[in-house]
């Protein structure tokens, strides 16, 4: 069973507190965008409601964040006067002065929304694409087919990029089931969108990603379907497909900085389970998207694992 949130393969794993208040923070922030802001500023004044929530979950998550940035900060040092070895995980870089950040503004404040800005653009994300990637495999037996032909062919992680079909696959269920199924944005004055549409300042524009992902002027006729052909061109190489036309990720100078990171993660962790394991999805098992901000399935996925012959 692979649960709601998170990516993992056993239900033997407890569930951390967290990590559950991660998952509130998400749903409220879905709530914020579905309520008009007066009412949700209000409720958070008041300290009720989903903004009571919210409060508990956000004090929670931030003594988990305090902590690792105490241990990080305490590692940095040992590894500059002792020259111990320590993790060279992000936190750590910015702190020994690797990543070339001015030292005087790293309070532990803006830590922790750096970190709290990656866990959130970079866990669930992955997590959500990669449930969804092993149901649409699981039901389309033929890509699964193709997929194991060409793992059988490209061997080892430094050949990602090699992993063409693989790749089509992923994009593929990042159409279908966006890990951001909307984006929200708002005009700071009066704008012309490309569309021609006028909009004055001050509009929010709510855009569904999902949508996108299935409409036939935009996809074709066979917009339902699972298929990773679709990415590969006849040179049998990913073919350039426009961001505003695929926009898992968005677009323009605030498009997702994970991208690339994303893929090699996701491809790393798809083919190394597909080559050890059978994925079957039990019949039966409800399939809904959940009432979040990220893509999960309100169930989870459950599946039988077997070892591949
Ligand atoms: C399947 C995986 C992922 C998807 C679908 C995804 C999608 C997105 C989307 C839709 C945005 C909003 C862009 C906008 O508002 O225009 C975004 C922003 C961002 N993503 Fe990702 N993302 C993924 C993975 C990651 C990973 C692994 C990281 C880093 C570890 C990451 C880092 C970021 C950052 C830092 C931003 C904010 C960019 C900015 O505001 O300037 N993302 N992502």
């Amino acid at each position: 069973m692979l649960p709601r949130y998170g990516f993992r393969l056993s239900i033997e794993l407890p569930s951390l507190p967290y990590a559950d208040a991660f998952d509130v923070i998400e749903q409220v922030i879905l709530y914020r965008h579905c309520v008009p802001a007066t009412v949700w500023k209000f409720q958070r004044w008041v300290g009720i409601g989903e903004e009571r929530k919210m409060r508990q979950a956000q004090e929670c998550f931030d003594g988990f964040l305090e902590e690792i940035i105490r241990v990080k900060r305490k590692e940095a040092l040992d590894k500059k006067e002792m020259e111990t070895v320590v993790d060279d995980d992000f936190l750590t870089m910015i702190l020994s002065g690797e990543a070339g950040i001015d030292q005087g503004k790293l309070t532990d404040g803006f830590l922790r929304d750096v970190v709290f800005n990656l866990l959130v653009a970079g866990r669930d994300t992955i997590a959500a694409a990669l449930s969804w990637f092993f149901w649409l495999v699981a039901k389309n037996p033929n890509v699964e087919e193709k997929i194991l032909k060409e793992l059988d062919q490209v061997m080892g992680k430094e050949e990602l990029n090699k992993m063409v079909y693989l790749h089509g696959a992923m994009c593929e269920t990042l159409r279908l089931y966006p890990s951001v199924p909307y984006e929200h944005k708002q005009s700071i004055e009066p704008d012309v969108l490309p569309s021609g549409h006028a909009i004055d300042g001050n509009t929010r524009i709510l855009l569904s990603i999902f949508s996108m992902g299935r409409m036939e002027e935009i996809w074709g006729v066979d917009w339902m379907d699972f298929k990773p052909e679709r990415w590969i061109s006849k040179k049998m190489v990913v073919s350039h497909m426009p961001a505003y036309k695929f926009t898992a990720f968005m677009a323009g100078p605030r498009t997702c900085l994970g991208r690339k990171i994303a893929f090699v993660q996701m491809k790393a962790i798809a083919s190394c389970v597909l080559r050890r394991f059978k994925i079957e999805v039990v019949d039966g098992h409800p399939m809904v998207p959940d009432a979040s901000i990220l893509m999960f399935m309100k169930y989870g996925l459950k599946v039988r694992v077997s070892y591949r012959a």
